[in-house]
């Protein structure tokens, strides 16, 4: 059994099916990629598999310990399950420090007894102390422990992208959702960012799913490919196999992969 099992998903807004009887499987600690043109369906399948958007029909299907059906869950209750994502239009606090923005993250995972809370207990203090520890080691590994201060708002496009990641990977996740993670970055920082999926996928004992236009960093990182088109899968396979598939080609209108 894979670790995440997406069955005849479908989604339909109005006529239009952005989604259209798409079969995807994951297996642990897989790091597989999700790729397609300008409106195929991407955002819109991992809105469906973070319970942002209820399926029109299908199943997504995650197997940790139990087999649980995601269809129709929360957003925050897949998050509790270990599915966690980044967005593509960043969604940081931006008034909060880059530590303040890593500390709510992991205070939705880790919470404090009320009780414990409100009087200040000893064991608050000492949590947050443990917290903050954590948070700063996340930092480190994206280098951005020496912005802790800084407000999210003055980091650059690709410090808050990276920030994103962090923030994600602090609930703890064991399915990570990247959406479009090197969006703006330049080639130095793209470079930089696909050695960091490589470590943490590595570090954290994680399976990804990641959607990304920029191909390098996709041929790079990904095991397996997934290919949207209009809604629908229209191929999947390895690296090299996506890049000569005549269909993918003509998908991108004979640019090159
Ligand atoms: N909430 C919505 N209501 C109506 N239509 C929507 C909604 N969300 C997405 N769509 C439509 O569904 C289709 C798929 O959009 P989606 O954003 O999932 O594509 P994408 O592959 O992520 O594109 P991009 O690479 O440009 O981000 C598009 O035609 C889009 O206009």
């Amino acid at each position: 059994m894979p670790l995440l099992e997406v069955k005849h998903l479908t989604k339909n807004f109005g006529g239009l099916t952005a989604v259209s009887n798409v079969n995807i499987t994951l297996d642990k600690n897989e790091l597989v990629g999700l790729i397609g043109p300008n409106g195929a369906g991407k955002t819109t399948l991992f809105n469906l598999l973070t319970g942002v958007y209820v399926p029109s029909s299908g199943d997504v299907l995650f197997e940790d310990q139990t087999v649980q059906r995601l269809n129709g869950l929360k957003p925050y209750k897949i998050a509790k399950l270990g599915l966690s994502r980044t967005f593509q239009n960043i969604r940081l606090f931006q008034d909060l420090s880059v530590l303040e923005n890593v500390l709510v993250a992991l205070n939705t995972t880790k919470e404090q007894g009320t009780i414990t809370g409100i009087l200040r207990l000893p064991s608050f203090f000492k949590d947050e102390e443990v917290k903050e520890e954590e948070a700063r080691r996340l930092l480190v590994i994206f280098d951005l422990d020496e912005k802790a201060t800084t407000l999210a708002s003055n980091l650059s496009y690709g410090e808050q992208r990276r920030l994103e990641i962090v923030r994600a990977l602090a609930t703890q996740p064991k399915l990570l959702f990247l959406d479009e993670p090197a969006a703006g970055m330049n080639p130095q920082e793209t470079a930089e960012l696909t050695e960091l999926i490589k470590r943490i996928q590595k570090e954290f004992d994680l399976t990804i799913l990641l959607i990304e236009h920029d191909m390098s960093l996709v041929m790079d990182v990904c095991e397996r490919i997934y290919v949207l088109e209009y809604g629908q899968l229209i191929a999947e396979g390895l690296p090299e196999e996506i890049k000569a598939n005549p269909r993918v080609i003509k998908a991108y209108l004979g640019g090159e992969l």
